[in-house]
């Protein structure tokens, strides 16, 4: 009876398991093929175990698996680790693919700001908000980091949507005690900072094991200094992240100096207002110097690079190459509706796209590589967010965040001719695929894609 016992025991945790090819990034190199791999996601959706498929019996005894559970990929298939979209806008996914005729500041007096002024309402939002989620799931976005807008309702609610499809999201409700232009769209000071303090709290007890706030005020220009102190304070007291923008546009750059005359750069403006720490990320940084890159390395903190909205927008080309040589920690985000696209497929096509644009410009510019791209949008996300430790590569102890690439899914936009090596599928894929070829979602081990409802 005993040694019956002790097999039950052991058998007491199930695991799911997957054999076949597996790619993703470490720090060490920026493209890691593992071929014929056996990979065993606990019942907390941890990764327990990884192995080589000519183990399996032996992995099967230790772990306790059976070999009739295993799931086999197909040829032309394999496994990478979910997307991370660094920086999106949820509340402006309604008119994504369109107004993008105007640079950034006038862009949001036309058709930012007025959209967003709608979030009062619920219904609008729900709509728009399980659209955005949806869509940037089924395209393998497995960890969103969203704005929503000053809304307090509306922010939580997109919170419990990204948790109900099961997205991995940090969510923030936007802060902004200035704007002119559009009147009924900004907030008193008092009301950004209490209804940041309620959305915190809130969003807290709900206790969505994978959604988190993040303290969000909008950019320099539609904040003042005091708002920008009293946020710093509120993430720092509630260990939260924070997010913003930076330096995406000349004009804009311009224009903080005029109103932060005491402030030496645009970086110094937050840097003054102790914004900067190891869990905030700031989009863009088109324009930075190398001097203020310097403090986001000493701060420890991020960059996310959305290069679909620094084209779109005409804001300016982000030199990725000397931010990775500044030791900066940096993603890639979509920044929909600035970028057109929810698809961070599109956001690596971009970042290779501006790396190739800076390098027709000085011939001897070291132009990022598709491996080091894949990087980029996976664990340099994830790391990005901070969030490293969660998830962002397929590393024993992690969340397994994943996607089922089938690169010859039928009908789908890929044509094989021949059977190709992993590292020339995984470049295919990134290059000429789309959600066709995400044939299944992963999120801390639960299937979320496709949609069960
Ligand atoms: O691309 C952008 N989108 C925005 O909504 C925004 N707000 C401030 N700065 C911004 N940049
Ligand atoms: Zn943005």
């Amino acid at each position: 009876l005993k040694p019956l016992f002790l097999n039950q025991t052991q058998n007491m945790t199930r695991f799911s398991v997957y054999r076949g090819t597996f790619v993703h990034s470490t720090w060490e190199t920026p493209l890691q093929i593992l071929e014929d791999a056996l990979l065993g996601v606990d019942e907390g959706g941890k990764i327990a175990f990884i192995g080589e498929g000519k183990d399996i019996k032996q992995l099967s005894q230790k772990f306790g698996f059976n070999l009739s559970e295993v799931i086999q990929l197909a040829q032309h298939e394999f496994f990478m680790p979910g997307m991370v979209d660094t920086h999106i806008h949820a509340s402006q996914y309604s008119y994504a693919g369109t107004a993008l005729d105007l640079p950034l500041l006038q862009w949001l007096n036309t058709y930012t700001f007025p959209v967003e002024a709608q979030f009062d309402n619920l219904e609008f939002a729900r709509k728009v908000y399980t659209q955005v989620v949806k869509r940037t799931l089924r395209n393998g976005t497995t960890t969103a980091c969203y704005f929503a807008t000053i809304h307090t309702d509306a922010s939580l609610l997109l919170g419990q949507l990204a948790n109900d499809f099961g997205q991995r999201a940090l969510v923030g409700k936007v802060c902004m005690d200035v704007n002119d232009c559009v009147k009924n769209y900004r907030e008193t000071s008092k009301d950004s900072e209490e209804e940041t303090g309620r959305f915190i709290k809130e969003l807290l007890k709900k206790e969505y094991p994978l959604v988190r706030p993040v303290v969000t005020p909008r950019f320099a220009v539609t904040c003042t200094e005091p708002l920008l102190k009293q946020l710093a304070a509120i993430a720092r007291n509630n260990s939260v992240h924070i997010q913003s923008h930076i330096s995406e546009n000349v004009d804009e750059v311009e224009l903080v100096k005029k109103l932060f005359p005491d402030s030496t750069s645009y970086t110094d403006v937050y840097h003054k207002c102790n914004l900067l720490t190891n869990k905030t990320v700031m989009a863009h940084g088109c324009h930075l110097s190398d001097k203020e890159l310097a403090v986001f390395r000493e701060t420890g903190t991020s960059l996310a690079h959305c290069p679909n909205s620094n084209l779109s927008l005409c804001s300016g080309l982000l030199d990725v190459r000397n931010v990775l040589k500044h030791k900066v920690k940096v993603g890639l985000g979509t920044d929909v509706a600035g970028g057109y696209s929810a698809s961070m497929i599109d956001a690596v096509r971009r970042t290779l796209d501006t790396s190739k644009i800076l390098s027709i410009q000085n011939p001897n510019y070291e132009t990022l590589t598709f491996e080091e791209v894949f990087r980029l949008a996976t664990l340099g996300g994830s790391q990005a967010l901070s969030l490293d430790e969660q998830t962002g590569n397929f590393q024993v102890g992690k969340h397994f965040d994943a996607l089922r690439v089938n690169v010859a899914v039928p009908e789908g936009p890929i044509d094989l001719i021949q059977p190709e090596e992993p590292k020339i599928l995984l470049e295919k894929f990134l290059n000429l695929g789309d959600d066709r070829n995400i044939v299944e979602v992963f999120v801390a081990g639960r299937k979320v894609v496709p949609f069960t409802d």
